[in-house]
């Protein structure tokens, strides 16, 4: 089988697109996603991205992780809306459904505005706290972020808080008065990735709740780039959370097996 595809980047998390409107893809096969993404077998990636077409909205973002598992990814649904407007789906809006809803976006140039869904409850603990940007996010301050061993503390945290489900895993810097700098251990990834977009969004909302920033917009640099986010809060609840930052198409090309 041979099938085109699109590389994308949003802040170095990086992604195999494939356009599925006509469900070509055997996303039944795992072994097909994981080599797909495979840094030496494959094209390589952090996931998948297959556009698909949505009877509700513009269109679907199927995303899978490079181990195959399935969430709802920040940075891929920005990369997806990028998508979307160059196959002419789209205009500078859209309405877009993922695997935790429904999602509006505008894209300006290469600038992305994703809206993420509201976040209820944060979970605070001594050391951290937990909660679910659509998926699941631990956030923990540390010091001298630059030299902290992500993927081995990461890995610990993951597997020994969390159990089999897991979580995705934030350690954090505070920079200034509402400036973080964000390193994450991506579940599904098992590894760092260079940014994650639902990780950032969960960090900003985090440092609000905890008292570390008063502001409602949160800047974040990540080994990958800047993002922004931005949010309200109403009665302990946060509502109009958006995240935003630029996705790239990086180069396009067939693959086959
Ligand atoms: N990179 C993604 C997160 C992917 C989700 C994932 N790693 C999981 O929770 O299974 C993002 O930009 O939000």
């Amino acid at each position: 089988m041979q099938l085109d595809f699109y590389k994308y980047q949003g802040t170095g998390n990086d992604f195999v697109v494939i356009d599925n409107r006509q469900e070509v893809f055997p996303k039944n096969n795992t072994k097909i996603i994981t080599q797909l993404c495979d840094r030496r077998f494959g094209v390589g990636a952090d996931g998948l991205i297959l556009l698909e077409n949505d009877n509700a909205s513009d269109f679907y973002m199927d995303y899978y992780n490079s181990d195959g598992s399935q969430s709802m990814c920040g940075n891929g649904g920005r990369c997806a809306v990028a998508f979307a407007r160059i196959l002419g789906i789209i205009d500078e809006q859209t309405t877009f459904k993922a695997i935790d809803g429904l999602h509006t976006a505008t894209i300006k140039g290469d600038i992305v505005t994703l809206k993420m869904h509201d976040v209820e409850e944060v979970r605070q603990k001594d050391a951290y706290s937990f909660l679910d940007t659509g998926s699941p996010h631990h956030v923990q301050l540390v010091n001298e972020l630059e030299k902290f061993n992500v993927t081995k503390e990461g890995a610990k945290l993951r597997y020994g808080l969390y159990g089999k489900a897991g979580s995705n895993i934030n350690f954090v810097e505070q920079a200034d008065s509402n400036t973080f700098g964000v390193r994450t251990y991506e579940r599904g990834v098992e590894d760092e990735t260079l940014s994650c977009g639902t990780g950032v969004t969960a960090v900003a909302i985090a440092m609000h709740k905890t008292g570390k920033t008063a502001s409602n917009e949160v800047n974040i640099k990540t080994p990958g780039g800047d993002l922004t986010i931005s949010f309200d809060q109403q009665n302990g609840s946060y509502t109009d959370v958006y995240l935003q930052g630029p996705a790239q198409m990086v180069f396009n090309g067939k693959v086959s097996w």
